[in-house]
């Protein structure tokens, strides 16, 4: 069975400056997979490319054997592809509700009402809050709607940008343990974190990367106990 997501000899580039230099991985159905790295490694650059939000300079990006390298960014969305974006992105002036309908817009079904009680049993608070303006939630909060709004397109993939970003221990925990769960019921999910523990803790696999380039790759448990993962990830001696 060909891979859920394959990308292959991937480069992105803005202007002269290549970002993302020839990068392969592939994202199986049913796995949790982390792209991990430090700042300006080239994470967000491939989320947004898979995502139709940036153009690749080379390679390929196949979805459920489909190329999507030259598909826009809102029928990405209708084959299943959500993305989460970095620094939630929610619509401030709009209710949690309505944010969370917008995650809908590719729906060509009628069964939204099903999906947004899903995203208020996954996180209350939504539902507790859903006449309150979105900008005025915690970071927390946002990132919980940013993930319930990314939820309701029904996606089969879900690609998730740094969700425990600026977030309390507590609520961290909150939001990676949804991962875990989103994945019990079923949902694909590529996840970048600069919490690599926290992301290697719940992937399957996982792909280091460096100015670009995926520098070292393996299962969850294998980084984790990799000599270079501790020493430059989790901040050990
Ligand atoms: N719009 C842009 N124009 C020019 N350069 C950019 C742009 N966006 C990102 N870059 C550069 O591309 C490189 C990769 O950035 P990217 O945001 O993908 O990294 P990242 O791994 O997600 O980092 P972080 O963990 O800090 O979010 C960086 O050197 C960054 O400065």
């Amino acid at each position: 069975m060909s891979p859920m997501l394959e990308v292959k000899d991937l480069v992105v580039a803005y202007g002269k400056i290549k970002a993302v230099k020839g990068i392969s991985f592939s994202v199986d159905e049913g796995e949790v997979v982390t792209l991990i790295g430090t700042n300006g490694a080239g994470k967000t650059t491939t989320l947004r490319t898979i995502s139709g939000l940036l153009r690749p300079a080379g390679g390929s990006i196949r979805f459920q054997g489909k190329r999507i390298d030259e598909t826009p960014a809102h029928d990405i969305v209708a084959l299943g592809l959500a993305h989460s974006p970095e620094g939630r992105r929610i619509f401030p002036r709009l209710t949690v509700e309505q944010n969370l309908l917008l995650g809908a817009f590719a729906r060509r079904d009628g069964d939204i009402r099903k999906d947004l009680q899903a995203a208020y049993d996954l996180f209350p608070i939504l539902g507790e809050r859903k006449s309150q303006a979105a900008g005025t939630f915690s970071g927390g909060e946002q990132q919980m709607l940013a993930m319930g709004r990314a939820m309701m397109s029904r996606p089969k993939l879900l690609m998730l940008d740094e969700p425990s970003m600026g977030l309390s221990p507590l609520m961290m925990k909150t939001v990676m343990s949804t991962v875990t769960t989103l994945q019990e019921q079923g949902t694909t999910i590529l996840l970048v974190e600069q919490n690599a523990q926290a992301a290697l803790k719940r992937a399957t696999k996982g792909y280091v990367l460096e100015v670009g380039k995926i520098v070292l790759s393996g299962t969850g448990s294998e980084l984790l106990e990799s000599d270079e993962v501790r020493k430059a990830y989790l901040g050990e001696d």
